[in-house]
C-alpha cells in the first residue's frame, strides 16, 4: 500500500512538473502567472540593494540625512538606491516605480537596464519616465514578441489604433493627433503590409475617411475596397488623387479661418470635417520614373506630399507613408518629405543604411537594434518617435480576410466626400454615406 501511495505520488509530481514544462512553452502567460511571476519577484525584493549597488545606481547620503536617520556620521552609513514605491505584478511581468534619488537620473537607469535584466534573470527591462524624479522599469518574464496577443482591454482614444504589442508588453498604439504622419520601412518579406494591415483594420472602424494609394495595381489594399474612400493604383491616379487633398487642405484651412480656430479639433463637432487618414503602400513605385516625362509629375506629388505633411495636420488629414527605402534615391525633396514623417517603424532592413535613414535622425539609438531584427521573425519592428524614444514592437498575425470583413461591416463609415468620388474603387454594394462634410466640389476626371 506505502509502494503505491509512493508511486502515485511521484507520478503526480512528474505530472505536474510535466505539466509546468508545457505550460512554460505553449502557455507561457499562465506559466508566468503561477511560477514566474513570484520566483522573479522574489528574487527582486531579495536582491534588490546589492543589484543596484553593483550597477552603480545607489547614492551616498547627505550628512544630515545620515545624521537624521541613523545618527551617525555620513561616511559610515551604505549607500543608498532609489526608493521603490510600487511593485506591480501583469500577466507579462512586473514593473516597479522607484523614486530617484538626488544625484541620479533617468538615464542612469536605462543605461543599467542590461546589467539588470541579467541580474533579476527577466527577459527585458525598459525604463520609462513617469513623471519628474520617478522612473517605471517595464520587466517582461518572457519573450512576448513570440506569439503576440494583444492585451483585451485596451484604452483607446478618438484618433489612436492599436497596430502592435511592444516588448515591455504594452501596446504599441498609433495616435495620429501626437504623432501626425508616420513612415514604415523594411525589405521584403519583413511585415510592412501586415503592419498598415493591423492598422486598417482598427481605423476601419473609426469615423474617419481613409485614402489608399497603392501603385502595386492596389494588390495590397484592394481587399480593403469596401472602406476606402479612394484607392489610387497608378501614379497617375495618386497624383490627381493628392491634387484633391490639397484643394481640400485649402478649404478646411478657410473653414478653420472663418471660425477662428487653429486645427479642426477646436471646431464644434457639427461643423468639424472628417479626419483623412491617407495610406501609402510602396512609395517608391508611386515615384518610379520610366521615362523622362514622369519626373515632372514625380517632383510634384513629392512636394504635394511635402505640403500635406507640412501643414495637413491643423485639418486632420494624415499620412501613412510605407516602403523599403526612402533616400535621395526616390528624388528630388524626398528626404524633406522623409523629415516631416516623425513617426517610424523600421522592419528587418537589408543594411545599416535603410535603418538609419529611418530612425537615424529620430532615435539614433535605436539604428543597431534595427539592424539586429532576425529573418525568422517577420512582423518585428523598430518604434521610433521624435522624442528620440523607442521600442521593439511586433504586429499581430492578422489574415487579409479577416481585415476585410472589418472593413465590409464597417462600410457605413465611409464619409461622403464628393471630391473623392471617381476615386472610390469599385465594390460589390455602395454603402450609403455618412460622415462628416466636405468641403470641396467633385471633379470631372480626365483620362
Ligand atoms: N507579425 C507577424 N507574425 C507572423 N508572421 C508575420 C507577421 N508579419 C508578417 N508575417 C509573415 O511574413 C510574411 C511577409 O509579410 P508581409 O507581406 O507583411 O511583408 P512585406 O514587408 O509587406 O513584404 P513585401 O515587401 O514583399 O510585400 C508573410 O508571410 C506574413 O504572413
Amino acid at each position: 500500500m506505502t509502494d503505491l501511495t509512493t508511486v502515485l505520488e511521484a507520478g503526480g509530481a512528474l505530472a505536474g512538473v510535466g505539466g509546468l514544462g508545457y505550460a512554460k512553452v505553449r502557455a507561457p502567460r499562465v506559466y508566468w502567472s503561477l511560477v514566474g511571476l513570484p520566483v522573479a519577484a522574489s528574487r527582486f525584493r531579495w536582491s534588490y540593494g546589492t543589484t543596484m549597488d553593483v550597477c552603480g545606481l545607489t547614492v551616498q547620503p547627505s550628512g544630515l540625512r545620515a545624521f537624521m536617520v541613523r545618527n551617525v556620521a555620513r561616511r559610515e552609513v551604505q549607500p543608498i538606491p532609489p526608493k521603490i514605491r510600487r511593485l506591480k505584478g501583469t500577466s507579462t511581468g512586473l514593473v516597479v516605480s522607484l523614486r530617484i534619488p538626488a544625484g541620479l537620473e533617468p538615464a542612469d537607469v536605462a543605461a543599467a537596464s542590461e546589467r539588470l535584466r541579467h541580474a533579476w534573470g527577466v527577459h527585458s527591462v525598459t525604463v520609462v519616465e513617469s513623471k519628474p524624479g520617478v522612473v517605471e522599469l517595464r520587466m517582461t518574464g518572457y519573450d512576448v514578441l513570440r506569439r503576440v496577443r494583444m492585451p483585451r482591454r485596451i484604452k483607446a482614444g478618438p484618433m489612436v489604433v492599436p497596430v502592435a504589442l511592444r516588448e515591455d508588453g504594452a501596446p504599441f498604439m498609433r495616435d495620429y493627433r501626437e504623432v501626425p504622419h508616420s513612415l514604415t520601412l523594411g525589405s521584403n518579406q519583413s511585415g510592412k503590409s501586415m503592419f498598415q494591415r493591423n492598422l486598417i483594420k482598427g481605423l476601419a472602424k473609426l469615423p474617419v475617411g481613409l485614402i489608399g494609394i497603392d501603385c502595386k495595381r492596389g494588390v495590397e489594399q484592394g481587399p480593403y475596397a469596401p472602406r476606402l474612400s479612394a484607392l489610387a493604383t497608378t501614379p497617375d491616379e495618386a497624383d490627381r488623387v493628392l491634387e484633391v487633398l490639397i484643394a481640400e487642405m485649402e478649404a478646411r484651412f478657410d473653414l478653420l479661418a472663418e471660425h477662428r480656430v487653429s486645427d479642426l479639433w477646436s471646431l464644434p463637432e457639427r461643423l468639424r470635417p472628417v479626419p483623412l487618414v491617407v495610406l501609402v503602400d510602396e512609395v517608391a513605385e508611386l515615384f518610379l520614373v520610366a521615362v523622362k516625362k514622369d519626373e515632372e509629375r514625380r517632383d510634384r506629388m513629392v512636394m504635394q506630399m511635402v505640403r500635406l505633411a507640412q501643414m495637413a495636420r491643423a485639418v486632420g488629414i494624415y499620412l501613412e507613408v510605407c516602403g523599403q527605402r526612402f533616400g535621395s534615391e526616390l528624388g528630388r525633396g524626398a528626404t524633406m518629405l522623409r523629415a516631416q514623417l516623425t513617426g517610424r517603424v523600421v522592419h528587418r532592413v537589408n543594411d545599416k543604411q535603410t535603418a538609419e535613414m529611418g530612425l537615424g535622425d529620430v532615435a539614433p539609438d535605436a539604428v543597431f537594434a534595427a539592424t539586429a531584427i532576425a529573418a525568422n521573425r517577420p512582423g518585428v519592428a523598430v518604434a521610433g518617435d521624435a522624442s528620440g524614444g523607442w521600442s521593439r514592437i511586433r504586429t499581430p498575425k492578422t489574415t487579409a480576410d479577416e481585415v476585410a470583413a472589418v472593413c465590409r461591416e464597417y462600410a457605413h463609415l465611409v464619409p461622403d466626400l464628393p471630391a473623392l468620388a471617381p476615386f472610390r474603387p469599385a465594390t460589390p454594394a455602395t454603402p450609403t454615406p455618412t460622415g462628416g462634410p466636405s468641403l470641396i466640389k467633385p471633379r470631372t476626371v480626365v483620362e
